[in-house]
């Protein structure tokens, strides 16, 4: 179970004004954006909106040129609680060519809680089977992750953020190259920490079958962001359009396929709902 679960009245993550300056060239545009306890967040956009950048930014990993983040109400740069974050980078691989097993590699998600000098007890070794469990590979727990798939690999590193029992997950694109069937897996294991009351912070792509559990949309068009509130009213998000299948969100209802949408909104037509 998360510890010291944050009260709704304090966000697990609040920012102000963010923008964030990369190579000369604006990436994020007076971004704000606050997140309460529990809430499913799902970070959308076009290529190249700003979506990586923005939880890089919000983790301290990329440095803000105007504006304020804070996590668990403590200002970024006095925040020092990471324990109670997890957090799996797009397309991150988790084998490294070091021959450790599914059950090493989860096992080091959990240093930052044990501490380094200390033995795993016994609840830390229950945090690592549960994690495994909660992401279907615990019969795998011996195997070397090299010799995984990229999807299994994906839940791996899941499960290693999950070790630490973190208060908030953040994903950036965690379905990137997983087949269906791990895509499915995935949302269970989100559907159950959604009953633990984690936050979740997740960038997609493409929704898939995390749909359901899904409380809130944000879209990021150019740095900014162009909405955010309720997931899938009408199938129309402020100037854009979630497909019939709710997998994708896009510029125009009827000229722009999915895929193919460069981020710009098409506001000459009629607001119409695709569903
Ligand atoms: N280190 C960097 N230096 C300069 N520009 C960068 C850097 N990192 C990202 N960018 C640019 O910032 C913009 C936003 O990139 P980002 O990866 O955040 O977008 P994204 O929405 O996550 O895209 P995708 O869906 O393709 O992952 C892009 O135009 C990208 O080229």
């Amino acid at each position: 179970m998360p510890v010291s679960p944050p009260t709704p009245a304090q966000p697990v993550i609040a920012a102000e004004h963010a923008t964030v300056v990369l190579g000369e060239r604006p990436v994020l545009r007076d971004v704000s954006l606050a997140v309460t306890g529990g809430e499913v967040v799902a970070l959308l956009g076009s290529n190249g909106s700003g979506k990586s950048t923005l939880v890089r930014t919000l983790l301290g990993l990329v440095p803000l040129a105007e504006g304020d983040v804070r996590l668990f109400g403590t200002p970024l740069t006095a925040f020092s609680d990471w324990r109670r974050i997890g957090y799996v980078p797009q397309r991150a691989g988790a084998s490294t060519g070091v021959p450790a097993t599914v059950r090493e590699v989860v096992t080091s998600g959990r240093l930052a809680r044990r501490g380094f000098l200390r033995f795993a007890s016994a609840a830390d070794r229950a945090a690592v089977t549960e994690a495994l469990e909660t992401v279907g590979l615990a019969e795998r727990a011996r195997e070397r992750v090299s010799t995984l798939s990229g999807g299994q690999q994906q839940r791996v590193l899941i499960a290693r953020a999950l070790a630490g029992e973190p208060d908030l997950l953040v994903l950036d694109e965690p379905n990137a190259g997983v087949d269906a069937a791990s895509q499915r897996a995935f949302a269970d294991t989100v559907a159950r920490l959604v009953e633990r009351g984690t936050t979740l912070l997740v960038v997609l792509h493409e929704v898939g079958p995390l749909a359901d559990l899904i409380t809130r949309t944000v879209v990021l068009d150019h740095g900014r962001v162009a909405h955010d509130g309720v997931p899938w009213a009408d199938g129309h998000l402020g100037g854009y359009w979630i497909d019939t299948d709710r997998h994708h969100v896009h510029g125009n209802p009827t000229t722009s396929p999915a895929g193919e949408w460069d981020g710009t909104p098409d506001h000459a037509g009629p607001a119409k709902s695709r569903r």
